[in-house]
């Protein structure tokens, strides 16, 4: 039996990906970018969060091993919605590409249900893996943060070779896909890698559009449950008119914009 861990399912979500969707949060993930919003996601394993009740803190833990069968169930649950708003489910986390064989087994489950399939990913995996999953895929949001490799080193701990070497790969072939930019202050946003996003972007031929998320700080509370120090303590979001600044840039080249994907 294939099986996953999961560390948290959406219902009725309205972002990533069109109309009303599920979306599935895979546990784990090679990355650990600075500004992560979901750290209780990036070890594979089941983590230990505080959690306030009645009763004072108590200790929750995050993640859930799931078997596929499991994990379908769940998501056909609301194939009626799906149905009408043009929706599906999208698999996010953590990086649901670090658990490639219970994702696969998964989207073959959705694909036999004509359930619309997203996946939204680093892009960082073995060329093999994707050239595996893209065919089974309706949406891919693909993030891209830093074009420098060292600097991408710098704030996400792995070096970017592989993921511009996917986003060639997706490029050529036939899975729709929207490039993602997070834009967080003084990291990935800034000029100069806004600069040479836009130039990679200009060479990109089958891209559908492209969305900006804006940093935000939702996770705050999280790092204090995990015991750990927020590392963007002290940050604010880009103002609005930064953003929009930034989606006319990107317009004026001609791409389909979004904030917020
Ligand atoms: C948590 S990640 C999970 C999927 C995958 N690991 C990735 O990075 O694309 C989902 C999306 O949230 C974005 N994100 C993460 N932390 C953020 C933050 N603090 N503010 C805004 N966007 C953030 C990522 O760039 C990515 O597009
Ligand atoms: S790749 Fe995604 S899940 Fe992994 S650390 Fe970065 S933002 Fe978080």
């Amino acid at each position: 039996m294939t099986q996953g861990t999961i560390f948290k399912i959406k219902r009725y979500a309205l972002h990533d990906g069109p109309g009303i969707r599920t979306t599935v949060f895979f546990k784990g993930c090679p990355l650990s970018c600075r500004w992560c919003h979901n750290p209780e996601g990036i070890d594979p394993r089941p983590v230990s969060m505080v959690k306030a009740s009645p009763e004072g803190a108590v200790h929750e833990t995050v993640g859930e091993v799931m078997e596929v069968a499991e994990l379908v169930t769940a998501i056909e649950k609301d194939q009626l919605f799906y149905d009408e708003s043009g929706g599906g489910v999208t698999f996010s986390g953590g990086e649901p590409l670090a658990q490639p064989r219970f994702l696969e087994a998964v989207l073959d489950a959705c694909n036999r249900r004509d359930i619309h399939a997203a996946l939204d990913t680093s892009g960082f995996a073995p060329a093999a893996v994707l050239d595996r999953l893209l065919p089974r895929l309706q949406l891919v949001l693909f993030d891209l943060k830093i074009m420098d490799a060292d600097l991408h080193r710098k704030y996400t701990g792995v070096s970017n070779e592989s993921i511009i070497e996917n986003l060639n790969r997706i490029d050529g072939g036939l899975t729709p896909w929207r490039l993602r930019i997070p834009l967080i202050p003084g990291m990935t946003d800034t000029q100069t890698n806004l600069e040479q996003i836009a130039r990679f972007a200009a060479g990109l031929k089958s891209i559908q559009g492209i969305d900006l998320l804006p940093f935000h700080r939702i996770a705050s509370g999280k790092y204090r449950r995990l015991g750990l120090a927020d590392p963007m303590a002290g940050i604010d979001p880009p103002s609005p008119d930064h953003v929009a600044a930034i989606k006319d840039r990107f317009e004026s080249t001609g791409f389909d914009v979004s904030i917020g994907g």
